[in-house]
């Protein structure tokens, strides 16, 4: 709770001991009111006839001021929480965000995708709910209990005080007993709500899937076991807090039936020979009847706690859940180099590098050698899981490696500020990945260090990328909108908007991770053709399937799990690499072969 509590900026501290003015106000105002019901019981008490009337209109009439006054500072107080819950869960949420930006793809998959989506919103949500109500009743609650329990030693009824004393104790113990009970399992609330959008979520992005394969009732299967579990989870917890309620009204009903009686024997001790006596009798009874009110102000403080109580214990999970983000160490560290500090512009080497995913026990990559000159295609082929997304992913160090290095224009690549590294790189992902909003937005994405004519820039990306004819088609060209997710073009045309991103930041290093895949032969074809032609000699990386896209590169490189078992050009590795040979002439006859 303290780390979230760092994220309360100053103005929303002054603005909470605003409210914290207010709500003392608030208490004195409702602690003043039996003054002057005290007031006028004595009156009736004295029996003065119309003259006792003026100051029961006078003490009544202060007694309303008083409730409205009260009431208008409980509004004060009311806003003022709402407006810091607010401004404090939206900066919880905006450093959430921008943390999350920030991880690795080891601390994404850590977390998990709907981990992280539920405590960006759904124990964020926890928290503010905890200061709109908390905010109120943290402190009033205390506030009202301290000053009406000094009020009730200053009456100096001692059996009475001891009722008072052993009911809370009665409290204290019951609620803390409640919560013992329910705390372990609001913890797993949280937990089983990411388990809930896991599912549902997996279950939206595969529709398609699902419906094909009839997996409905399969996948209803899957969501109800998650559901059924976060509702006994509920039924558990609500359970017990559904006593609390109950318990605290016998409570209440039991403390005013014990001061009647206690007040009736005080009265009934007292002498009652003559008027003096009954008047005597008369005061008593009004200063019980105060006391009662005091007593019944510190038990509905205890009332206000345990309304804390309901979403106390949950506010704190969520907070634990915040903070582990907040605290979590980035591993990928940012160095100090920028862009301009290569020496030998354009080469991407890789020295003697192993990797191994995070907590896995197996290496991925073994002793990877080799180096790109600038303008050099290098290509990687592999059977599946042989190690070719990964490698490339160490570039723009999505992670980092376990061993050896990874060398950009002749630096390091963890020696780079993490910015200007991927802002020399153009990388390509496997599946296209675009974001709802226009063309334009989706080419010119990010700040991706280029600097000039945006509308030419873009024309010639969509050119090289061989998108230009399918925008141009486009109702709108490149101000068309594009859906969440490219669910409007084609996997193809998704692609080629990809490639053409990453050719409009003019990269000194091209990233093609499987980019070609879903193009055909010709579109296929043409787009390297350009791409060599109009990309200022950039180094191009491409991890391709196809012989055809890979046969004219400087150089190819053979994995075979995670290992280089073939380096060199096309004609050297169809003489000397048995896996290359099986790729290709998988793919192309020995006549096609031998005509290329
Ligand atoms: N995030 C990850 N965590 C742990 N292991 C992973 C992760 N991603 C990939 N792997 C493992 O690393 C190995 C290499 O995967 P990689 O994706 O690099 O292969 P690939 O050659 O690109 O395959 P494909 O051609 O099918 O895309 C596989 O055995 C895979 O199971």
């Amino acid at each position: 709770m303290l780390r979230v509590l760092k994220e309360v900026k100053l103005r929303d501290w002054i603005t909470i001991l605003v409210s914290i003015g207010f709500i003392t106000l608030q208490v004195w105002l409702e602690l003043t009111i039996p003054d002057y019901m005290n007031n006028i019981i004595k009156e009736i008490n004295k029996g003065q006839g119309n003259g006792s009337i003026g100051s029961i209109w006078q003490n009544g009439g202060l007694m309303l001021a008083l409730t409205l006054a009260s009431l208008l500072a409980s509004v004060v107080t009311g806003y003022i929480a709402a407006r810091v819950a607010a401004n404090v869960s939206m900066n919880i949420r905006g450093a959430v965000f921008n943390k999350v930006e920030s991880f690795s793809m080891d601390e994404i998959s850590k977390f998990s995708t709907p981990s992280l989506i539920t405590r960006t919103t759904n124990d964020v949500t926890q928290v503010q709910m905890l200061f709109t109500m908390g905010l109120q009743v943290f402190f009033k609650a205390p506030i009202t209990a301290i000053w009406a329990i000094s009020k009730i030693y200053g009456k100096n009824y001692a059996s009475l005080t001891i009722l008072v004393g052993s009911i809370i104790a009665f409290l204290i113990v019951f609620v803390l007993v409640i919560v013992l009970a329910v705390l372990p399992k609001f913890k797993k609330v949280q937990a089983l709500t990411d388990n809930l959008n896991n599912v549902t979520r997996e279950n939206l992005t595969g529709l398609r899937v699902v419906r094909a394969y009839n997996a409905e009732d399969y996948e209803e299967e899957k969501f109800n076991q998650a559901n059924d579990k976060l509702m006994k989870n509920y039924l558990f917890t609500n359970t017990f807090l559904s006593f609390i309620n109950p318990v605290l009204i016998v409570a209440i009903n039991f403390l005013s039936l014990g001061i009647y009686y206690l007040g009736a024997h005080i009265i009934n001790g007292m002498p009652g020979e003559t008027i003096g006596d009954f008047v005597g009798r008369g005061n008593t009874l009004a200063d019980i009847m105060v006391f009662m009110s005091y007593a019944m102000q510190v038990v509905m403080s205890f009332l206000m706690l345990v309304m804390i109580l309901f979403i106390l214990p949950r506010a704190i999970v969520s907070s634990k859940r915040i903070k582990e983000i907040l605290d979590t160490d980035n591993k990928i560290k940012d160095g100090g180099l920028t862009a301009l500090d290569g020496k030998d512009l354009g080469t991407v080497e890789f020295r003697n590098v192993s990797f191994k995913y995070p907590d896995a026990e197996e290496y991925v990559l073994e002793n990877i050698n080799f180096k790109a000159n600038r303008g050099d295609t290098i290509a990687f082929i592999g059977s599946t899981g042989s190690g070719k997304s990964t490698l490339i992913n160490l570039i723009p160090r999505f992670y980092d490696i376990t061993e050896g290095e990874v060398l950009v224009n002749g630096n390091d690549v963890r020696d780079y500020k993490v910015n200007e590294l991927r802002n020399m790189l153009g990388y390509v992902p496997q599946k296209g990945v675009l974001f709802s909003g226009s063309v334009k937005e989706n080419i010119n994405f990010g700040e991706n260090g280029f600097i000039g004519n945006v509308d030419e820039q873009l024309d010639k990306a969509l050119e090289i990328a061989q998108a230009k004819s399918f925008v141009d088609k486009m109702d709108d060209k490149v101000d068309s909108h594009i859906a969440q997710g490219g669910k409007n073009v084609s996997g193809g045309q998704k692609q080629r908007l990809s490639i053409a991103r990453a050719v409009y930041k003019n990269p000194l290093i091209y990233i093609f991770d499987d980019s070609f895949s879903a193009l055909d032969y010709k579109t296929d074809k043409i787009l390297r053709k350009e791409l060599s032609l109009k990309t200022d000699h950039a180094t191009s990386l491409i991890v391709a399937q196809r012989i055809g896209t890979i046969k004219n590169a400087n150089q190819i490189i053979v994995l075979e799990e995670g290992k280089v078992v073939g380096q060199g050009t096309h004609n050297e590795l169809m003489k000397t690499c048995e896996v290359y040979q099986e790729i290709a002439y998988s793919q192309l006859s020995k006549e096609e072969l031998s005509n290329d």
